[in-house]
């Protein structure tokens, strides 16, 4: 049985969102937005990355997740997070945003089962929609959608070959998939889900309230 860790980044400040609090620490459905992303990986040796400012949150309910201090940007605060696990005899890491609260026992089974064929699996919707482009409030053409995709988290990896990955790049990716295919890996898309939405402007808190109400 191979050893699986998931860790969960939370150390950005969400200025996109807003609020009193940065957007993982704000209350969802009576509890932070952070720990709805955590307890979907309960079954998991879990790393959570935050920012130093957000301590004493992090430890009332990180539970028996270790707590890691992340960085200025993403990358590095998954690099932080991956170094934390080194020489726990972790085979595959699942990379999570602390800012997706509604992820599925589904699309965490379908990532870690296309593991079990891959160095590297991530879940994403296919773009449905026409796309255009625009400019002064006017559309000004087309653009085909086919083959785009809209990534999601948790993005996995076989551990080894991803911390090698980020200890390589230069910084300044999106996502973990950015870094992996940076290094030469090929990453299988898995369905992901509709739900599985990243909190990033104030208006998704609505929706994520609604979703989250949906499934009482
Ligand atoms: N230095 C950073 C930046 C981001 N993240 C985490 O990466 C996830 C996705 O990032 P994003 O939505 O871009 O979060 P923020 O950087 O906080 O948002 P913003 O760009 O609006 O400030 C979030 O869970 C965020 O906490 C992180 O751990 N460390
Ligand atoms: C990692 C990510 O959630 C994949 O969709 C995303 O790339 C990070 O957030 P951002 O909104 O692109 O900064």
């Amino acid at each position: 049985m191979h050893q699986t860790a998931a860790l969960i980044v939370a150390a950005g400040r969400g200025t996109r969102a807003g609020g009193e609090l940065p957007k993982q620490w704000q209350m969802l459905a009576g509890q932070p937005v952070v720990a709805h992303a955590l307890a979907a990986f309960a079954a998991f040796r879990r790393v959570l990355v935050i920012h130093p400012d957000d301590r004493a949150r992090a430890n009332a309910i990180a539970g028996d997740a270790v707590i890691v201090e992340g960085g200025a940007t993403r990358d590095a605060s998954v690099l932080a997070g991956l170094r934390a696990l080194q020489g726990m005899g972790v085979a595959r890491v699942l990379i999570h945003d602390g800012a997706r609260p509604l992820v599925s026992q589904a699309v965490i089974a379908r990532v870690l089962a296309a593991l079990d064929h891959h160095l590297a699996a991530a879940p994403a919707v296919a773009v449905s929609d026409a796309l255009w482009t625009g400019e002064n409030g006017l559309v000004t053409g087309t653009r085909d959608r086919t083959g785009l995709y809209r990534a999601q988290t948790p993005q996995g990896f076989r551990y080894d070959a991803i911390l090698a990955a980020h200890l390589a790049h230069k910084g300044g990716a999106a996502d973990d998939v950015e870094v992996a295919r940076a290094a030469g890996l090929d990453v299988a898309i898995v369905e992901g889900d509709e739900d599985n939405i990243k909190l990033t402007w104030p208006a998704d808190f609505v929706r994520a309230a609604r979703l989250l109400k949906g499934r009482d």
